[in-house]
């Protein structure tokens, strides 16, 4: 093994403070749990299930390529780590980090290309059984000394070493199987026979679970049971770029398999749900993540890029779901090749990027695209000159749909819309207050209007506050059939009814506070005068004369009045009340 150092800031200053020997660490074994992942005073207190060492990050930074054509993606640790991924896991969240201090190229077990000729139509096919051996030995050693285990690919195949060194150290360490959500675009299970490409990063499934089986110990004949996955412990998020031969596979087998198409249809939420009920909460989890499984808009410098993926939040909350389970022991990055679209400005920089926010969401810490440190420039590394992403983004589907591809792989487009926003209202509540209103303000349009014809049969002046609380009643009839119209169109929105109701109550309060003057008022009230001549009367008229009529008259009047006061409080209270409610609605939904 050749392993070259990294020129970056994280393994000088402060890593011997940090850094301890695995002696060291193994004494700290008998201390009891609760067990955190990293440093609990800096990270999100997730407390691990079945690492005893979750304070500790093995690192495997693999400088390999040879699982697929295009060179770059070997130096994606480099860029990854000069970006300050390690760091950061280090400093922000207090993980110890054990063998971050190289990143491999295993040119020693790396045969020259004219003694690595195609086997059963697979390339490259002794480096990459060679390479993924050694990995699976790396990883074993992080993974029985109970540590979480982070491997920076390096292109897909890898997974073949990582996957088989977690799982034969969770059944030697615990006794248990462990599962694998493989996040990708590709379901990579192609067997030598149905790959079309011959590129090993395409098939490593199928030999982890054994679809594929190979007898000579260079062509990955040293993967024995230890070392497999069953294919009821697999599942698969975020496909979108499935061979046909991969598709029988997956129906045959009955792999869960949550492809974009599900994630449009139920959202990223319900589908992570999905995915870990499928494997249940007593199985340690290893991450397997492609950054191709991101839409290119996020990740452009990959390999084997496809349209339509995931957001870089999607891949980030996918992340952050399976660490918040606490059952997750081991994660890989991979495909990330800052050689590819490195000119296009945006390309190699946000994939690293993108690569660090995954990273970061596994590890625990909150996502950092936004805000990523800028990486450390050195001599031979691809420059990064692009400016820090803009988040929005997907905001402007056009941004999506503009996003430069080079693939002959373009299956399926995914349409990038905005967040839709649902508001739950509480049909009943809204009903009877529409209801309420309605009779309120027809009750006081009609009493007024009486007594506005009243006023003009006597020829006495009509007082300006008749047509006004007309008018605002009015006002309330026109705004109950508007949200009548809205609700049919379901696009009622809060905003519209705490407005609008806003305005009203203001309007209605006038007049209720006017027609509180004039029946209580100092001089003249109205009150005072019912009280006195209609309901106070004595003797009160009886008897079929036009003294009884004027005071039926007068009574009917006194009575409207009390009823308009009566309407116009509930009107005001009402008003109140669906500014609450529209609050409410408005909260809930955020
Ligand atoms: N990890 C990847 N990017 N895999 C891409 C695989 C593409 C194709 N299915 C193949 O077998 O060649």
């Amino acid at each position: 093994m050749s392993p070259s150092r990294v020129s970056s800031d994280y393994n000088d200053n402060g890593a011997s403070a940090t850094h301890q020997s695995s002696t060291t660490t193994t004494t700290t074994k008998s201390t009891a749990p609760p067990r955190y992942f990293g440093n609990p005073e800096n990270t999100s207190m997730i407390e691990s299930k079945f690492l005893s060492q979750p304070q500790d990050l093995g690192i495997v930074a693999v400088g390999f390529s040879g699982g697929q054509g295009k060179p770059g993606v070997d130096a994606a640790p480099t860029a990854l780590i000069e970006s300050g991924l390690l760091t950061q896991l280090r400093d922000e969240l207090g993980y110890r980090l054990h063998g971050h201090d190289a990143v491999h190229s295993y040119a020693d077990v790396v045969p020259p290309p004219e003694r690595d000729q195609p086997h059963r139509g697979m390339k490259n096919p002794r480096a990459v059984s060679a390479v993924t051996r050694r990995i699976a030995d790396q990883v074993y050693e992080h993974a029985r000394e109970g540590r979480l285990v982070l491997t920076l690919g390096g292109d897909h195949s890898i997974a073949i070493g990582t996957i088989a060194g977690s799982a034969r150290a969770t059944r030697e360490r615990l006794g248990r199987d462990i599962a694998v959500i493989w996040v990708d675009a590709h379901a990579d299970i192609n067997t030598p026979e149905t790959s079309g490409s011959g590129n090993v990063h395409g098939m490593p499934v199928s030999f982890l679970t054994g679809l594929a089986r190979e007898d000579k110990e260079e062509f990955f004949g040293w993967l024995t049971d230890e070392h497999r996955v069953s294919v009821k412990k697999l599942v698969y998020i975020g496909l979108r770029d499935v061979d046909v031969g991969e598709k029988r596979i997956l129906r045959e087998n009955g792999i869960k398999a949550f492809s974009m198409f599900d994630i449009d249809k139920h959202g990223i939420g319900r589908v992570v749900e999905m995915a870990l009920a499928h494997i249940g909460n007593d199985t340690p989890i290893h991450l397997s993540f492609d950054v191709d499984a991101l839409d290119p808009m996020w990740a452009p410098s990959t390999g084997t890029p496809v349209r339509g993926g995931l957001t870089l939040r999607e891949g980030d909350f996918i992340c952050e779901s399976v660490h918040q389970t606490g059952s997750l022991v081991a994660v890989d990055l991979v495909e990330v090749n800052p050689r590819l679209a490195a000119d296009t400005d945006l390309g190699a920089h946000e994939t690293v990027r993108a690569g660090c926010s995954i990273s970061d969401a596994e590890a625990g810490l909150e996502p950092r695209a936004p805000s990523c440190p800028e990486p450390t420039l050195t001599s031979n590394t691809t420059p990064f000159t692009s400016p820090c992403p803009t988040p929005n983004r997907r905001s402007n589907p056009s941004a999506a749909m503009a996003s430069t591809v080079t693939s002959d792989s373009l299956v399926y487009e995914r349409r990038v819309v905005e967040r839709i926003h649902k508001y739950h209202w509480p049909a009943v509540q809204l009903n009877l207050w529409m209801l309420i209103m309605l009779i309120a303000s027809c009750l006081i349009i009609g009493v007024f209007s009486t007594f506005i014809q009243i006023q003009q049969v006597l020829q006495l002046p009509i007082p300006w506050y008749f047509p006004y609380y007309i008018t605002v009643s009015s006002l309330s009839v026109a705004f109950i059939l508007l949200l009548l119209w809205l609700i049919f169109q379901r696009r009622l929105l809060p905003s519209i009814v705490m407005i609008g109701g806003f305005i009203l109550f203001v309007l209605w309060l006038v007049g209720l506070i006017v027609i509180s003057i004039q029946l209580w008022g100092p001089s003249n009230s109205v009150s005072s005068s019912c009280n006195l001549f209609v309901f106070g009367a004595d003797p009160q008229p009886k008897g079929q004369t036009l003294q009884t009529l004027a005071w039926l008259e007068q009574r009917g009047i006194c009575q409207s009045w009390q009823a308009v006061f009566a309407f116009g409080l509930v009107g005001a209270i009402f008003l109140l009340w669906i500014m609450v409610m529209a609050y409410q609605v408005f909260a809930d939904d955020s």
